[in-house]
């Protein structure tokens, strides 16, 4: 299958839009909060939501706090931290049973209060590492990563972009995918994924297994078989099927 722009189907107004959010619908930043929200962006996505009938969820490795604390007051359909927790279009929320963390921190809390730059989130459901901010730190990560994670049975590592990150083995953003379309308003309607990471693979994958479209943000290996070069490029898009004027970077 060859790999073409992303460009709105004919039936855009009658497919569910599923959207990953870091690298995504913002530039990636040096660390998960010093990341820059462009102004225009929740009423872009309101403007696509109702354009949509409601069928447009955010779906992202984030807790769903932090997504709506970056879009206020708008709030969306949202998955986070890669499936675990969701809340639908009703707002009724759904949380994945999770296997405990507790037993990784010993393996990552030393190695980061050891070495400036390195970051450890501990959410709800996963616990991530960043080294963005010390890339040669990456072998010593992984290799407490992999400890951490070999004490955590029902968990897998995922390798995201500068972070690695300890998770549910049985959710992922495919499985999210999944329990949106079985619920209105997303039922019944064509999938399209948009994600720029490997952690957004699943949820590709399965968006095209389902008949639907799959878009990878940027360069780098994917399933997908449609590109969109930047953040900023996926705006002017959703900008274009919103019919709106504006500027959104
Ligand atoms: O699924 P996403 O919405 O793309 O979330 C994936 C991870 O995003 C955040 O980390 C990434 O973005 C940071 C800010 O740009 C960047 O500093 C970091 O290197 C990236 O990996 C977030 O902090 C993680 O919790 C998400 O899992």
């Amino acid at each position: 299958m060859s790999v073409s722009d992303f460009t709105l189907p004919d039936d855009w107004r009658d497919c569910a839009l599923f959207l990953d959010f870091d690298g995504t619908l913002v530039e990636l930043a040096a660390s998960p909060d010093t990341v820059l929200v462009p102004p225009g962006l929740a009423r872009l996505l309101a403007a696509v939501a109702a354009q949509l009938d409601g069928r447009l969820a955010i779906v992202s490795g984030r807790p769903v706090a932090q997504i709506d604390a970056m879009l206020a007051p708008l709030t969306l359909a949202a998955a986070g931290v890669h499936g675990a927790e969701r809340r639908d279009a009703n707002g009724v929320w759904h949380y994945a049973s999770a296997p405990s963390l507790e037993p990784a921190l010993p393996h990552l809390r030393p190695l980061v209060e050891a070495h400036h730059g390195l970051l450890l989130e501990e959410k709800r459901g996963a616990v991530a590492l960043h080294y963005r901010l010390a890339p040669a730190l990456e072998p010593a990560c992984l290799g407490a990563m992999r400890a951490a994670q070999a004490a955590c049975p029902g968990t897998v590592l995922l390798h995201g972009k500068m972070v690695l990150e300890l998770k549910p083995a049985d959710v992922n953003k495919g499985t999210a995918l999944a329990e949106f379309l079985q619920e209105p308003p997303f039922k019944g309607h064509r999938p399209v994924f948009i994600g720029d990471d490997t952690t957004d693979e699943a949820a590709i994958i399965y968006a095209q297994q389902l008949g639907g479209i799959g878009v990878k943000i940027g360069a780098g290996v994917s399933a997908a078989h449609h590109r969109v070069a930047t953040p900023q490029a996926l705006h002017a898009l959703l900008a274009q099927a919103a019919i709106l004027q504006g500027d959104y970077s």
